[in-house]
């Protein structure tokens, strides 16, 4: 037998050991589940057997309400315990399919000899003798798998670092608990299995990179100390797959008191986020919250606005052509994006402590009860030094003291006693109870019963009331908004002020926030009602960093006030260039505290020569270093307008024949995507993306660039890739952003002279056939 065979036999051998220990374990966990289900069963059977019910005393009703609790809080205990075998057996059953990965022989300095470490996607203990059979790859000592190559080697635990040397580095491909392959690796982790899980096909959903995590990206990953992280990363270069394992890192690390409620993902569009969405339970972990920023604005701000999507922002930039609306557009798109109007509106905060606030009549039935002067009276009579929130606290208050007093006025009138007979049966008897409890004088009885039922009608007539109150609906904050616009003046006003205002104004006029003052507007929302902030969110992870201006980033440091952030992002990415001034992953300014920040240049996702053919026109200097995996030279295609639909009916056969199935015509805008769809609508089966799909199919795709960001394709098309479309600085990006896209092949048609960004790589690194 040769060696090989022996260290194959003998992997074989333990892989078959731990598979009992598995199947040990999973036995194991059935049975405890089944045991709790059947109590849990048993529990609902028996509920309100088990629950002293009396609720003839207060005293007895208290104890009621307890007992209830108590037994409901023993039940979500059962079932949530229930919940957890649930999840073990789940991570058991992947254990199953592969128990490890990796290997490592490391012997500590104190040592003699090596130990050997089995890293897995989840720990198994030997249930015998309490030694790990399987390592968790977010375990300390798993970070030398990742790490270093044999040799000298350290890692870090709680309290210390622990020296000493791998004698061993060993990758495994096991399936259904059968070895198929094992590799002895050097430096970096499985060129070899790394090439080959490269070359695959693209996938509809993204795959987690437990197995093949490179040393820059577990940096990411393991990540401690800063409250901010920003990661620079070349297109391709894994931050967004770094950044969801940073995720399952976390809630290993903190797991006593983190859960998924307390991590929120902000990601580019919805169809990113399902793209996205199976990498945490393919780990083993439960998905996070996941919004976009759009998302979020449209659940907070209180006012029933309609808030532009920044996508369509983007497209009205792109493509409209008046040049005077553009340029007010522009305008205002440079004023609010920037940290300057923040300041701006602090300053405003500061004035309406002083004056303008503007207030609601609170009305009842069709009189006012109270009037807006009234409420603007008593807050600036506050004292002076309190905060806006402060005082709208102390006038709530006060409204609310004013609308008892006005209730108890309304008891004897007529229009009550009307509504009494409004009442269903059920108020009468509980009326006619109370009567019976509390009165001994029963010449009365009849009287007192009105009176209850009486305070029935008010109490219910008054609750919508008092609601609005508790809600602040008596603060009208679009309206005080406005007044900046229209009634103030600031210090140092913006640029172009007076334009800026009377756009702002008549956005505010017809109910509409374009995506440039959703931010200024939702933080100004915040600061003016103080709102509570989520203090649950502990860690907020921003994907495509880049794309945020920079007071639509201060707005979120207000909204998070407790939240680490991990922003990551690719400058050479940031197709919203011209709002791109002090952005966050561009200018470290809008920090508040210590910072890290960590750039990845390897692109793992497209072929050598797609990257060579790109890095020479990537709108940064940022260095970007392509992965060695070969393929075909990028191929450009100049030909007449008229044979626009034969060829991309011929590349597209050529691409599937070549075994690739998701092909991206990608556009750089959704004016083109229509342009494009309806000339190949009866020729070619497609899929039309836009900003409401939700989920990325497989087969022929026409989308805009901006929603092609984060997600890559098997092949992609730029339809029309001539001078004319893209040749501007602000198309660079977007032009980048698209052909960064492919990972096995790319093919960009030209109609036209060829945009000047194709001829800024070498002619040598792609292809151009004339048709
Ligand atoms: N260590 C790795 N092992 C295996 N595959 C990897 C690794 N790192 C990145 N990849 C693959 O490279 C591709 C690009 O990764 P990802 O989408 O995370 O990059 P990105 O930096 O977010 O890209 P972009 O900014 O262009 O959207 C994915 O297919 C991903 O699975």
């Amino acid at each position: 037998m040769t060696s090989t065979n022996h260290t194959h036999e003998t992997e074989q051998q333990r892989i078959d050991r731990v598979t009992y220990h598995i199947d040990q374990k999973a036995k194991k966990v059935i049975d405890r589940a089944s045991s709790i289900k059947e109590s849990v069963i048993q529990l609902r059977k028996d509920f309100w057997e088990d629950v002293t019910v009396n609720i003839d005393e207060p005293d007895d009703v208290i104890e009621t309400q307890a007992s209830i609790k108590q037994q409901a809080e023993l039940l979500t205990q059962k079932e949530q315990s229930h919940g957890k075998l649930d999840d073990e057996l789940k991570t058991l059953k992947r254990l199953r399919e592969s128990p490890y990965f990796g290997r490592i022989d490391f012997r500590e300095d104190t040592e003699q000899t090596p130990e050997p470490i089995y890293i897995g996607i989840s720990s198994l203990m030997d249930s015998n003798d309490g030694d790990f059979l399987i390592y968790d790859w977010r375990a300390p000592i798993s970070s030398l798998y990742y790490d270093y190559a044999p040799g000298e080697a350290q890692y870090d635990t709680m309290d210390e670092t622990i020296n000493g040397e791998i004698t061993l580095k060993r990758q495994f491909i096991i399936r259904e608990s059968i070895l198929k392959g094992l590799f002895d690796t050097g430096v970096t982790i499985g060129d070899r299995l790394l090439q080959e899980i490269l070359g695959a096909n693209a996938s509809t959903k993204m795959k987690s990179i437990v197995t093949t995590i490179q040393k820059e990206q577990n940096k990411i990953i393991r990540h401690k100390g800063h409250p901010y992280l920003i990661v620079q990363g070349a297109a391709g270069s894994g931050k967004t797959s770094a950044a969801l394992q940073r995720v399952a890192y976390l809630m290993y690390q903190h797991r006593d008191i983190l859960s998924a409620e307390n991590i929120v993902l902000l990601s580019p569009n919805p169809l990113f986020s399902s793209y996205i969405a199976n990498v945490l339970p393919e780990l083993g972990e439960t998905n996070v919250r996941q919004t976009t920023f759009h998302e979020y604005m449209e659940n907070e701000v209180n006012h029933p606005f309609t808030i532009e999507s920044p996508f369509e922002q983007m497209e009205y930039v792109m493509t409209e052509t008046k040049q005077e609306s553009q340029s007010s557009r522009m305008k205002n798109i440079d004023c609010k994006s920037n940290l300057h109007f923040k300041h701006v509106i602090d300053a405003y905060i500061n004035h309406l402590n002083k004056q303008d606030m503007q207030f609601r009549n609170i009305t009842f039935r069709d009189e006012i009860l109270i009037s807006k002067q009234q409420m603007h009276d008593y807050f600036y009579s506050l004292d002076d030094a309190l905060s806006i929130p402060n005082k709208l606290e102390l006038v709530a208050g006060w409204l609310l003291q004013e609308i008892r007093k006005q209730e108890r006025h309304e008891l004897d009138k007529d229009w009550v006693f009307e509504k009494t007979e409004l009442l269903n049966k059920e108020d009468y008897q509980d009326a006619f109870d109370q009567v019976q409890k509390q009165t001994e004088d029963k010449t009365n009885e009849t009287v007192h019963e009105e009176n209850i039922l009486r305070k029935k009608v008010v109490k219910r007539v008054f609750a919508p009331i008092k609601k609005k109150v508790n809600n602040y609906a008596f603060i009208r904050t679009a309206a005080t908004y406005q007044m900046l616009f229209t009634h103030w003046t600031p210090d140092k006003s913006p640029e172009n002020w007076e334009a800026i205002c009377s756009f702002t104004t008549a956005n505010l006029e017809n109910n509409f926030l374009p995506w440039e003052d959703a931010a200024p507007y939702l933080y100004f929302q915040h600061c003016l009602l103080g709102t509570p902030h989520d203090q649950s969110v502990r860690y907020l992870v921003i994907d495509e960093a880049q794309d945020y201006a920079a007071f639509g980033f201060a707005c979120i440091q207000h909204i998070f006030p407790n939240a680490r952030m991990t922003l990551l992002g690719d400058v050479n990415q940031a197709i919203y260039r011209y709002m791109a001034d002090d952005n966050p992953l561009i200018e470290a300014g809008p920090m508040r505290s210590s910072y890290k920040k960590i750039t990845l240049t390897k692109s793992y996702r497209s072929t050598k020569q797609i990257s060579e053919f790109t890095i020479p026109f990537s709108p940064s200097n940022e260095r970007v270093e392509p992965f060695n995996r070969e393929g075909n030279k990028p191929l450009l295609i100049r030909q007449n307008k008229e044979h626009f639909t034969e060829t991309i009916m011929t590349e597209t056969n050529n691409l599937r024949q070549n075994g690739l199935e998701t092909i991206g015509i990608i556009c750089k805008t959704q004016a083109e995507s229509h342009h494009v769809a309806e000339l190949l609508k009866d020729t070619i089966a497609f899929t039309q993306i836009d900003e409401s799909t939700g989920h990325l199919p497989k087969g022929l795709l026409i989308l805009p660039v901006y929603l092609a960001k984060g997600i890559e394709m098997d092949a992609v098309i730029i339809p029309d890739a001539s001078k004319n479309k893209y040749t501007s600085e602000a198309d660079r990006t977007l032009f980048y952003t698209a052909c960064t896209r492919a990972m096995h092949a790319l093919v960009m048609i030209s109609t036209d002279e060829p945009s000047p960004f194709i001829k800024e790589a070498p002619q040598e690194t792609y292809l151009e056939e004339e048709r």
